[in-house]
């Protein structure tokens, strides 16, 4: 069996703790022998900019360029807050996302039967609820230049931040959408502000084109970003697949995470290009959420965003299919025998912690081995 670099990157804050339990999950499927990882661990974020002064050093760069895949928990908390800008601990995963040209995020968000009436919305809003959103993730207001903050002669300041698409980059992530959309319910909605902004109108007229020239056997919408937020949350039902920019999609994948829910429930997948010699192609897996300061340290936190992310890893990255489908089959088992964390729990429910949690998805996958 081929041996997978897996390069860890916990963090900061919840990070590492959930990390803690993919960890277990790893071991396990190595010594089922349904995996083979070369493990390497460094420091992202906070972490490492309270080793180094930067949120990520270059060794831990050059190991994220030699890995098969990442995992990465969770950066960011109050702790950097009056760092500099450019090293406060998300500009690690930003530099991460940006150097290995990861620009398709995908983040599913369903809602499994069990947790139905977790959600914030009513259960037949949302049970069966199976979203897919493809959020680009290496362009957009998160990186486009001027970023600045300039103090002008009245005693005034003035922040710019821009918003800058190219159409290679808006092709390549409709393509994705559309490949993946073939292979679900075939229907993509795209969002963006054409009324307003002049990257949604490129960004509509390109996502149009690419579905005419290539993808007319699937079905395209196109909504507004501020309705699409409001769909989202009046009838979610509708989506299969979301194809978005960088910034609306951090904030729709938010909104989508509580409809299964909790944002602990939310795993994500970041790929760059298939490489045309090796056929491979870099990946990052994470959660969906961020380091939750309010809960660190307290063994709360669900990692099962994190262990689904994992899941995503065997699937995209190893070809582990199996594997991938036995991590998943045993996250759903242990949610119908009503295991919960804090965030997903109710009267009845078993309560668990983080620690707990991660136990109660090993007993699961090894009931079915
Ligand atoms: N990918 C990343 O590393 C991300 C990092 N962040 C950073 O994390 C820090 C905190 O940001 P917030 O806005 O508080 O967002 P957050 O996602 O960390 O937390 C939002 C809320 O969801 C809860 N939550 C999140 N994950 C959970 C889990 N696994 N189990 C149970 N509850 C969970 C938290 O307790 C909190 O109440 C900031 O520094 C932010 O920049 C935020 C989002 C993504
Ligand atoms: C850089 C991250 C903190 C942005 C974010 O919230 C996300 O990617 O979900
Ligand atoms: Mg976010």
């Amino acid at each position: 069996m081929a041996t997978h670099k897996l390069l860890l990157l916990p963090g900061d804050g919840i990070g590492s703790e959930v990390m803690a339990e993919v960890k277990k999950v790893i071991g396990w499927l190595d010594a089922q022998g349904l995996a083979s990882f070369a493990i390497e661990e460094d420091l992202v974020g906070g972490a490492a900019y309270d080793s180094c002064g930067q949120p990520i050093s270059e060794e831990a760069m050059a190991k994220a360029f030699a890995a098969d895949a990442i995992l990465l928990g969770a950066v960011g908390g109050p702790k950097w807050a009056n760092v500099h800008y450019e090293a406060r601990p998300e500009a690690g995963l930003l530099r991460l996302r940006k150097d290995l040209q990861l620009f398709a995020n995908l983040r599913p968000a369903m809602c499994y039967p069990a947790l139905a009436d977790a959600s914030s919305l009513k259960r037949d809003l949302v049970e069966g609820l199976d979203v897919l959103i493809v959020r680009e993730l290496t362009g957009g207001v998160y990186f486009g230049e001027p970023k600045t903050i300039t103090d002008l002669s009245d005693g005034q300041k003035r922040a710019v931040d821009t918003q800058v698409y190219e159409s290679y980059e808006i092709e390549r992530i409709a393509r994705v959408a559309f490949e993946l959309a073939r292979t679900r319910k075939n229907r993509v909605v795209s969002t963006e502000k054409h009324n307003v902004m002049k990257t949604g109108v490129l960004w509509k007229q390109v996502v149009s084109e690419v579905h005419g020239s290539d993808y007319n056997d699937v079905t395209l919408e196109h909504q507004l970003a501020d309705s699409c937020g409001m769909q989202l949350v009046r009838a979610p039902k509708q989506f299969d697949v979301i194809v978005t920019d960088n910034l609306f999609g951090d904030i729709l994948s938010d909104v989508a995470a509580m409809l299964t829910g909790s944002l602990g429930m939310l795993p994500s997948a970041s790929l760059g290009a298939v490489e045309e010699i090796s056929g491979k192609r870099r990946a990052l897996y994470e959660p969906v959420h961020g380091a939750a300061p309010d809960i660190a340290g307290k063994g709360v936190a669900n990692p099962i965003a994190m262990i689904g992310s994992l899941a995503m890893a065997l699937r995209y990255s190893f070809g582990l299919i199996e594997a991938a489908d036995r991590v998943e089959a045993a996250i759903a088992g242990v949610l119908a025998d009503g295991y919960r964390t804090g965030d997903i729990w109710s009267e009845g429910m078993t309560r668990v912690g983080t620690a707990g949690m991660g136990d109660a998805v090993i007993a699961e996958l090894a009931k079915a081995a």
